[in-house]
C-alpha cells in the first residue's frame, strides 16, 4: 500500500479524501489491533502512515529515527518509510498552530486552559508554548487541575477543548460552561463533527472568537503530506481543502413564518447542492403515521413541539443535508442550538398576503400577523442569512450564493 492512516477503531475518516486533494496518491485506513500493529511495522510495507488513538505512543520503538518535536511532545501520528527507515514525526502541533494563526487573535503571554489530557493534548501544548502563551493549565478528570475546582482558572484568556465531549453523537455536551470565563478572548475547539459544538455555540453567543477542528486536521494532513513525499505544499491548499469539506458536510437550514415557502425551496435547493433533504414535519407524520392536525387535535401544540424538537435532535445530528423546518420550530428556546450546530440558517421571508394556511392548525388559530409578531425576534436572532422568497428559482440561486 502506498499510505494510510493506523488506528484501531477508525469508523468514517476525512483523510483518504484530504489526502486525495493534496497530492492524489492512495490513501487507506488501516484498522489494526494491538496486537497486529508491530508486524505491521516490521514489514514496512507502505510509504507512509498517520497514526491516531490509541497508537500514537507505542509506535516510538519502531521507528528508526523519530523527531525532536515528537520526542518533546511525546507522541507520533506521521511516519515516513524512507527507504525501509522509519521516521517518526509530529503534525498535530502545526495543525494547531494553524489554527491559531487562522483565528487571528495572539495567545502571547495570555493565560491558556487546555481541556482534556489525551492524545492530542501535549501537542497543543507545545503549540501553545511556542506562541508565547503565559500560563498553560491542563484541566482534566483526574488531574490536580480537574472539573471541580475549575473556577480557579476562570481568569484563562485561551480556551483549547481537546476532549471529546460535544463529538457526535454526544451533541450538546460541553467539558465546561463558558459563561464564568468573563476574559476569555478564544475559544478552539479541535471537535469538527458537529461543526459548531455547544461549546462554539456559547462562545458564537457571547461574542468570543471561536474556531472548529476542521481546519487543523487538514493543516496536520498537509504537513504529514509533505513529510511523506519531502515536498512542499502551497498554503492556501488547507483552506481550499477545508473549504471544500465544509460546504460538503455543512447542513443548511431554513426557518420562517408557516406556509412561506421552507419545504419547496429546501427540496429544490438540496437537489441543486447535491445534499439529502429533510423536511422535519414529514418525519414528524412519518413517525407518527398521522397528519398534523391531528397530531395537534390529539396531543396539542405541547405534544406536538415535544416530538418535533426530538425529530430536529436527531435530524441536525446529521451532516450534509438540507433541513426544511415547521415554522413553529423557533416557539423553542433550545431548538435554536440544534439548528445551528451544523451549518447555516436562512430565514426565508414572504409577505404575509401570500402564506398559505391550509392543513396549519397554528395558522388558523389565530391572525398571522400575531404569530409573526411573536416569533419575529428569534427568526431575525437564530440566523445567518435572510431571503425574501419571491420566486422559488431566483430564492435557491441567492442560498447558493450566500452560501460560497
Ligand atoms: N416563491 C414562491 N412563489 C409561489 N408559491 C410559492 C413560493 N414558495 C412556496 N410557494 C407555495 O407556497 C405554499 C407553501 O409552501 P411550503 O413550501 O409548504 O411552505 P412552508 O414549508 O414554509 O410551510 C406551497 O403551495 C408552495 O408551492
Ligand atoms: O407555524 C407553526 O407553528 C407550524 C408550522 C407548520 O410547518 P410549516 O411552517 O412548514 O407550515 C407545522 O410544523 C405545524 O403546522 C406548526
Ligand atoms: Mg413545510
Amino acid at each position: 500500500m502506498e499510505y494510510g492512516l493506523l488506528g484501531e477503531k477508525l469508523g468514517h475518516s476525512f483523510s483518504p479524501q484530504i489526502h486525495s486533494q493534496l497530492a492524489g496518491y492512495s490513501y487507506e485506513l488501516v484498522e489494526k489491533t494491538p496486537q497486529e500493529v508491530e508486524v505491521f511495522l516490521k514489514e514496512r510495507e507502505f510509504q507512509g502512515l498517520n497514526v491516531t488513538i490509541p497508537y500514537k505512543k507505542k509506535v516510538f520503538d519502531c521507528c528508526d529515527q523519530v523527531s525532536e518535536l515528537a520526542r518533546r511532545i511525546g507522541s507520533i501520528n506521521t511516519i515516513a518509510n524512507r527507504g525501509g527507515w522509519l521516521y517518526g514525526d509530529n503534525t498535530d502541533y502545526y495543525g494547531f498552530r494553524y489554527m491559531i494563526h487562522r483565528l487571528g487573535v495572539s495567545v502571547a503571554e495570555k493565560k491558556a486552559v487546555v481541556l482534556g489530557n489525551g492524545g492530542v493534548a501535549p501537542a497543543v501544548r507545545a503549540a501553545l508554548e511556542d506562541e508565547g502563551a503565559g500560563e498553560i493549565v491542563t484541566v482534566s478528570r483526574r488531574g490536580e487541575n480537574n472539573y471541580n475546582n475549575i473556577s480557579r482558572h476562570y481568569d484563562a484568556k485561551i480556551l483549547v477543548n481537546t476532549t471529546p465531549l460535544g463529538m457526535y453523537p454526544g451533541n450538546g455536551e460541553a467539558a465546561v460552561d463558558l459563561g464564568p470565563f468573563k476574559q476569555c478572548e478564544a475559544v478552539y475547539d479541535l471537535i469538527y463533527n458537529p461543526l459548531k459544538t455547544k461549546l462554539l455555540l456559547s462562545a458564537e453567543k457571547l461574542g468570543i472568537p471561536c474556531m472548529d477542528g476542521l481546519s487543523m486536521l487538514v493543516a496536520q494532513a498537509k504537513k504529514s503530506c509533505e513529510i511523506f513525499q519531502q515536498i512542499s505544499l502551497p498554503e492556501e491548499k488547507v483552506e481550499e481543502i477545508t473549504g471544500c469539506l465544509r460546504r460538503k458536510v455543512s447542513n443548511v437550514c431554513l426557518i420562517g413564518m408557516p406556509g412561506c415557502g421552507k419545504t419547496t425551496v429546501g427540496e429544490r435547493l438540496a437537489a441543486r447542492l447535491g445534499k439529502k433533504f429533510v423536511d422535519i414535519d414529514r418525519e414528524i407524520v412519518k413517525r407518527m403515521g398521522k397528519e398534523i392536525p391531528e397530531i395537534f387535535r390529539e396531543s396539542g401544540e405541547t405534544g406536538f413541539r415535544k416530538m418535533e424538537s426530538e425529530v430536529l435532535s436527531e435530524v441536525t445530528k446529521q451532516t450534509g443535508q438540507v433541513v426544511a423546518t415547521g415554522g413553529g420550530v423557533v416557539v423553542t428556546p433550545k431548538n435554536c442550538e440544534l439548528v445551528r450546530q451544523n451549518g447555516e440558517v436562512i430565514f426565508l421571508k414572504r409577505d404575509l398576503r401570500e402564506l398559505t394556511v391550509a392543513g396549519r392548525p397554528v395558522s388558523q388559530s389565530r391572525p398571522l400577523e400575531q404569530i409573526y409578531e411573536e416569533r419575529i425576534d428569534a427568526y431575525r436572532s437564530w440566523s445567518d442569512f435572510q431571503v425574501e422568497n419571491r420566486t422559488v428559482e431566483k430564492t435557491v440561486r441567492e442560498i447558493e450564493s450566500l452560501l460560497v
